[in-house]
């Protein structure tokens, strides 16, 4: 914004006294730096002190926006802002910042009263603003987590509520010192702010905790430890849990932690308060491993969900995915399972046979697209109808919806193909039933004798007037005056001699009633006449404006009658709105299958409108077959304007190749072809084709990522420590049926300590996690692992490390590197030790640094070797059992240190050690 521009802004005007009055109600206001606090001025909007900072700075982008208030040590910065910025901040506050609360306040002078509030987890006043002109993408999420620290361990209890949707849920489990679990949870919910008792445990046990919660986005917010109590929720559960409490007593019954967790987040969201919510809130358990488990760190490696900065939208899977036409519904649903690819195999089938179909028949896809196409955010509707607000808009919009379904099931009977029994079962019976006349028919009906649809044309939502006998009567005492209006105006043109409508006009306003009018020349003809039988209401450059005492009666009774029609209308809109709404459980029902189908077809549509379309994956439950991707892509950088992707196979295949380092140039692949591995992984789990020619997938309960330093940097951790942690968390965490993808490790330390974490973690995940695994690595001497010597004095097994490198060719005339972007089994080790290496020029020490096309040979006696590595391994021994979670950065750099400088004293007398110093 450029300094004119802040001329512009809305003027501050208040005069010495208001301001006064202002800044002494301001300052007593209590304090909270999460707050920014706007005063609700009519036309505009103020902020005042740190918060006045903060928008001229965020928002303005410039501090001359700023004004002060009063002055001297009493002034106060003070900013103001239009109606279309306070809706601006207040979206960047509440739907993309989780730093933040919103408050308004309104009233004048020194009297101001704290109107509305909003938090990233509690949209609730501020829906309306935020949603009004763009859909909601997601439907925010507020978690409470009571953890219990005992010894090394950690019990956490977990509520979360979302309500938008009006749901609760329950969890609780054991936690390891990075809190795994926890990061998985948040990520699957989607969780914007998460409460948490004050002072609940150690500082280094919090600082974890926190950390989880930073690397998630997730606004903290700490609550009295007295709070986290469950006296009283069974009897404040059944006010708002839909059907009977017995259920949710047993449900109960199996938790403990998590009930204190839920009695804090119902008194932090005010369920109670609000009395819309009686009777409609569900509540569930959330079983941790029903859902592949992502971290923070996964879902950024994978580009699972759309980014702020993104430029473009294919570069999350999400952008790319998202071609769901309903409003809202459909992207919301994707967005979701995104965060949640499921674990079941026959789930996943089901989800791909219905893939299938689409793909399959084009007919039943523009069929269905061109009826969902139309359908309304149908849930977000239902939330505004409960509401209770006496609006028909909802209600309208909910029919249109729902006079759709028939052609949206006819469109799905016409389906012959080999799925019909499973669109049958899933869909068909399910829409046959909801559209039954004691259903939705009944709805349908309901709109068709109360609305008046004939007037939606014209953008008006009345009731029909033969709806209820009494409006009728009201509407036809309303046309009798109309008439009578219309009668007196005929008359008057004939007494005045003017032509009707062209001269003598009829109208209809707010300050006047019914009045005639008529320009002024015309008035000069009449100006004898009006003065002794008219009134003149208004003399005007466009004309003259008088009335009579017939008209003045008219319009009177006119006004009158129709002030009665309007709030006689108001109640009955009122009962159609409640009626409407005892029918919130179907429209739930029918969003969910409609949002499923949308989000279903947009898999299908994207698999077929790909250059190289998608193929649908085999897939076999964790403990059987392999991941074997042949010719696969990844989906994002294919999609990319301008890149000719080369496709890649990729085998993991148990206890062959189940882990693989992959070594090559800088800017060779690496990073791309381990990514894509997990991304086609995750793709098949949410139930999507893969960009492959041919997949098997065996099913994956996590994926694993440690790739680059990424931004951790930005908020404070070094990328040394950074790594150890999520080194740690995959140490503790990965097992047999993860997948784990490791880049560049040790990119944020010296050359042999990153050499030794990577070496110790190979062997970890090769020898005890035994997961899949992919290592991008510019370690060439890693590849040793695949030929035993690590394994010779530890009893790892030699099966199933294999070696890939991605291929380049180097022209040997004018030393040109082109990156052929192929994934190659590496040769033999000692072909191995011949290739070139040119990875290592940025990270390796200067006198290592070969250049780039020489050779590097090196030649070691076998005994030389085996002593080296035995060495090696007691090195690598030491360092697995450093205990990283109990130590901070200074600590853990002293003992790498003293372990490496030991390795490296002692490796003067083992040739084939030096090499990695
Ligand atoms: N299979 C491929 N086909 C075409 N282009 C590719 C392919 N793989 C990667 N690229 C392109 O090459 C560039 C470098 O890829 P990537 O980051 O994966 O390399 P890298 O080997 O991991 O590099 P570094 O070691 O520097 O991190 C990317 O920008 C990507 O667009």
């Amino acid at each position: 914004m450029e300094a004119e521009d802040c001329k512009r802004l809305p003027e501050l005007k208040l005069d010495a006294k208001q301001a006064q009055g202002f800044i002494s109600f301001f300052k007593s206001l209590p304090c909270d730096s999460r707050a920014v606090r706007f005063f609700d001025r009519r036309d505009y909007y103020t902020a005042h002190g740190e918060n006045a900072l903060f928008i001229a700075k965020t928002y303005y982008h410039t501090t001359t926006a700023l004004r002060q208030l009063g002055s001297g040590s009493d002034g106060l910065s003070s900013v103001s802002v239009n109606k279309n910025m306070f809706e601006t901040i207040a979206r960047d506050i509440l739907l993309e910042r989780t730093d933040h609360t919103l408050e308004v306040y309104e009233g004048s002078g020194s009297n101001w009263r704290l109107c509305k509030t909003g938090t990233p987890g509690n949209i609730g006043s501020f829906e309306d603003i935020l949603f009004a002109n763009n859909d909601m993408q997601d439907t925010p999420v507020t978690v409470a987590l009571f953890p219990i620290f005992r010894e090394n361990q950690c019990t956490v209890g977990v509520s979360f509520v979302d309500i938008t949707k009006r749901k609760l849920g329950l969890a609780e489990f054991l936690d390891d010192s990075q809190f795994t679990n926890v990061e998985s949870v948040l990520v699957a919910l989607g969780c914007r702010e998460c409460l948490l008792p004050m002072e609940t445990g150690k500082s280094s046990e919090l600082k974890s905790l926190h950390g989880a919660l930073t690397r998630c986005g997730v606004l903290l917010t700490e609550r009295k430890k007295s709070e986290f109590k469950s006296r009283d929720l069974v009897q404040d559960l059944s006010r708002i849990i839909r059907g009977s409490i017995e259920p949710v007593r047993d449900l109960l019954s199996d938790f403990e932690l998590a009930l204190g967790a839920l009695g804090a987040l119902v008194s932090y969201a005010e369920l109670l308060a609000d009395d819309s919510n009686y009777g409609n809130y569900s509540i569930q358990r959330y079983n941790l491993d029903s859902y592949m488990r992502l971290d923070s760190a996964a879902m950024r490696a994978l580009n699972v969900l759309e980014n702020r900065t993104d430029s473009n939208k294919n570069f999350s899977l999400f952008g790319l995915m998202n071609r769901t036409c309903t409003a809202g519904m459909g992207k919301r649903l994707l967005n979701r399972w995104l965060k949640q690819p499921l674990l079941d195999v026959n789930e996943i089938n089901c989800r791909l046979d219905l893939v299938q179909a689409f793909v399959e028949d084009a007919e039943l896809r523009q069929g269905l697209r061109q009826h969902l196409r139309r359908i309304s955010d149908i849930e977000r509707l239902t939330h505004n109808l409960r509401k209770k607000i006496a609006n028909l808009q909802p209600v309208i919009k909910l029919y249109q919806s729902c006079i759709r379904v028939p052609h949206i099931k006819g469109a799905l009977e016409r389906y012959e193909g080999q799925f019909s029994d499973l669109i049958q079962k899933k869909y068909q019976a399910s829409l046959e039933y909801l559209m039954d006349d004691d259903q939705l028919n009944k709805f349908i009906s309901l709109v068709e004798v109360s609305v008046d649809l004939d007037q939606l044309e014209n953008g008006e939502y009345m009731i029909s007037p033969g709806y209820d006998s009494n409006l009728a009567e009201l509407k036809n005492q309303l046309s009798a005056v109309e008439k009578q209006i219309h009668n007196l105006h005929k008359q008057t043109a004939n007494d005045l001699d003017l032509p009707l409508d062209k001269a003598l006009k009829l109208e209809k306003g707010t300050q006047f009633g019914h009045a005639f009018r008529i320009t002024k020349k015309e008035e000069q003809k009449v100006r004898k006449k009006l003065s002794t039988h008219f009134i003149i209401l208004e003399t005007r450059k466009d004309g003259v404006k008088f009335t009579n005492s017939k008209l003045k009666k008219l319009g009177d009774q006119y006004q009158k009658l129709l002030g009665d029609y309007t709030s006689y209308q108001k109640g009955l809109v009122a009962r159609v709105v409640d009626t409407s709404a005892t029918f919130s459980e179907l429209f739930e029902t029918l969003a969910g299958i409609l949002s499923e189908l949308d989000v279903l077809l947009s898999f299908a549509d994207l698999a077929i409108s790909c250059p190289i379309p998608y193929v649908r994956p085999d897939i076999t439950p964790s403990d059987r077959g392999d991941i074997i991707l042949e010719g696969s892509r990844h989906p994002c950088v294919e999609a990319q304007d301008g890149v000719n992707f080369i496709p890649n196979d990729c085998t993991l295949v148990r206890g062959k190749s189940w882990f693989q380092i992959i070594t090559g140039p800088n800017m060779g692949g690496k990073s791309t072809f381990i990514r894509q591995v997990g991304v086609n992984v995750l793709m098949a789990q949410v139930g999507c084709f893969v960009p492959c020619d041919r997949a098997c997938i065996t099913v994956r309960d996590c994926i694993f990522t440690r790739v680059g330093a990424g931004d951790c940097q930005l908020r404070g951790v070094s990328t040394f420590m950074q790594e150890m942690l999520e080194t740690a968390s995959i140490l503790n965490g990965a097992s047999e049926k993860s997948l784990v993808i490791i880049d560049e490790l040790g990119r944020g330390t010296s050359t042999y300590d990153g050499f030794g974490l990577a070496w110790a973690i190979c062997e970890h995940l090769v020898g005890v996690t035994r997961a899949p695994t992919l290592f991008a690595t510019h370690f060439h001497e890693l590849t040793a692992l695949a030929h035993g010597d690590l394994n010779r004095s530890s009893n790892v097994p030699t099966l199933g490390v294999t070696n890939y490198h991605v291929a380049a060719h180097i022209d040997p005339s004018s030393h040109k590197l082109t990156m052929l972007y192929k994934v190659e089994p590496a040769l033999a080790r000692n072909k191995a030790a011949e290739l070139e290496d040119f990875s290592c020029t940025t990270t390796m020490h200067e006198d290592t640094k070969d250049e780039i096309g020489s050779k590097r040979r090196r030649v070691c006696s076998p005994d030389d070797i085996e002593r080296g590595a035995e060495r090696a391994h007691r090195f690598l021994q030491d360092f697995s059992a450093l205990p990283l979670d109990q130590l901070d950065e200074k600590q853990v750099r002293q003992s790498v240190s003293k372990l490496t400088s030991d390795l490296e004293k002692d490796a003067a007398d083992f040739p084939w050690l030096q090499q990695f110093f």
